[in-house]
Order: structure tokens, then C-alpha cells, then sequence
């Protein structure tokens, strides 16, 4: 079964360089539901808090909310980026991330490298692999730049390359931040179909966005989150304009 629990869960970071005490008194005055000092003395702020949902196969969940909500913190502790400190989180299925471009990139290889390195992490055999690359060189369209170090690459050519490959194999959870959907227009609209042929191959979707747009186009369930809490969960409609209404 393809499915997404969470029970209670939490994720912290700790602030460092902080500096002086009279910042950090502040800093736990003002924002004391989100800020504490843990057991080691240590300044920490709550990303989310206490976390409950289950996400079940054939759902296309929106997280949204405003800046520092904890959208983009979900996201990447679903994709086991980052580790909850409390709680539990039950994930089945095989999960693929459209979230951060660079991740899993090594920068002084080149794209071809990269997307070799990427075929050997999971395991494909040598044909498959060659299926992989080309498949990655035609759909990113970097040309004799497939064969120069990625670091050289402009923003736009990481997120097209970084965009063919994680798209080249279908997972059955697919976690996507609307950064992804950014690409430039003439990009976008070859992108668009692929995209769309990933996200139907899915069994759950889960993008986070402050675009309301993508939101309902791609979504049929939204998680509206502020200060790293839930505030409402359902059918994506009636949540985007609950959280509309409240400005
Ligand atoms: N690496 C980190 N170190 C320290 N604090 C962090 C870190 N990442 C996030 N936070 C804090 O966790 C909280 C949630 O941030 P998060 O980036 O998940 O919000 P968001 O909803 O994605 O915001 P935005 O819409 O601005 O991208 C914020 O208070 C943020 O300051």
C-alpha cells in the first residue's frame, strides 16, 4: 500500500551564532510558541509542531501557507532530508523529490557524469543505463554542455537537468516544490507534459506552493500550515479560501 502517516511529528533546528544573550532573551520573548532552549541549552526553533495526517494512495495534496509556515521543512523531512525529533512518520512506497535542484549533484562532474552517478545509485543495469542518459541529454536539450562540469551551468540548465532526471523515473510519491514549475516559458511548456505524465503515474502528489493556482489545477486536497502547525485540511477549495479570507 502506497501511503504518507504522520503521528506528532516535530522538526526542530537548532540557531547558532546567536551571539549576544540580550538577541537571544529577545528572540525567546517574542517568539516563544516557535522558540525554546532545549536540553542541551540550546536555542531552537520549531519548524512543525505536532504534526497529524495520513496522506492516502490517489491523493494530490497542496501544502501552503505563508512564509516560514513550514511548507518547504514537510516537504523535506517526507523526502528524508530531514530527521523529526519527535513523533513518528510511516512512508510507503517509493518516493521521488522535485525540490531542490542542486541536491544529489555533484558539482565538479559533468551533467553526463551526474546522470551516470545517478543510474549507479539506483542500481541500473549498464543498457538501462544508457537508455537513462540519452533519454536525460534529449529531454534537457544542454547539448555539448552535457559534457562540462555542472558548475559552470547557468540556473536555468541545473533546473533542466536537475528536471530530466529526477522525471526520467517514475516514483509512487512524488514531492514537488512549485520552484520546479519555474522554468523559463519554452521550457515550461515541453516540461508541462512530462510533468503531467509523472504526476498521473503517481499515487500521491504532494507539491508545496504559495501559487493558488497550482494549487488547484494540479491538487484536490491542500494542508494550510502556519507557524509550523496545521490550521485547516481538506477538499483544496474550501481551505484556499479560508486561508484567503484570513489575509
Ligand atoms: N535550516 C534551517 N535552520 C534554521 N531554521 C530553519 C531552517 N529551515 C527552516 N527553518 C525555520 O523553520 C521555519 C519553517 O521554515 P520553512 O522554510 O519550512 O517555511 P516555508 O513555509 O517553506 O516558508 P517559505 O514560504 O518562505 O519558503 C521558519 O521559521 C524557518 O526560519
Amino acid at each position: 500500500m502506497v501511503q504518507i502517516e504522520a503521528q506528532g511529528l516535530r522538526v526542530e533546528f537548532p540557531l547558532y551564532h546567536l551571539g549576544a544573550r540580550s538577541l537571544k532573551k529577545r528572540l525567546l520573548a517574542r517568539a516563544a510558541a516557535r522558540v525554546r532552549t532545549d536540553e542541551s541549552n540550546r536555542v531552537v526553533v520549531s519548524a512543525l509542531r505536532d504534526l497529524d495526517f495520513r496522506i492516502a494512495s490517489g491523493e494530490r495534496v497542496a501544502l501552503i501557507g505563508r512564509n516560514g509556515a513550514g511548507k518547504t521543512t514537510l516537504l523535506r523531512s517526507l523526502a528524508g532530508i530531514y530527521e523529526p525529533v519527535g513523533g513518528r512518520l510511516l512512508i510507503e512506497g517509493s518516493v521521488g523529490s522535485l525540490i531542490d535542484p542542486a541536491a544529489g549533484m555533484d558539482h565538479d562532474s559533468t551533467g553526463r557524469e551526474n546522470v551516470r552517478l545517478r543510474a549507479l545509485y539506483r542500481n541500473l543495469d549498464p543498457d538501462a543505463q544508457d537508455v537513462l542518459e540519452k533519454e536525460v541529454a534529449d529531454f534537457a536539450g544542454l547539448g555539448e554542455f552535457m559534457d562540462v562540469p555542472i558548475k559552470s551551468y547557468s540556473a536555468g540548465m541545473s533546473i533542466r537537468l536537475a528536471f530530466a532526471i529526477a522525471t526520467a523515473m517514475q516514483p509512487q510519491i512524488l514531492l514537488m516544490d512549485e520552484w520546479f514549475m519555474a522554468g523559463d516559458a519554452a521550457f515550461m511548456e515541453k516540461a508541462e507534459a512530462r510533468l503531467a505524465n509523472l504526476v498521473s503515474g503517481a499515487d500521491i502528489l504532494v507539491i508545496a506552493t504559495h501559487d493558488m493556482t497550482i494549487a488547484r489545477r494540479w491538487c484536490t486536497r491542500a494542508i494550510h500550515l502556519d507557524a509550523g502547525q496545521i490550521v485547516a485540511d481538506g477538499p483544496v477549495e474550501p481551505v484556499i479560501e479560508a486561508m484567503l479570507a484570513q489575509g
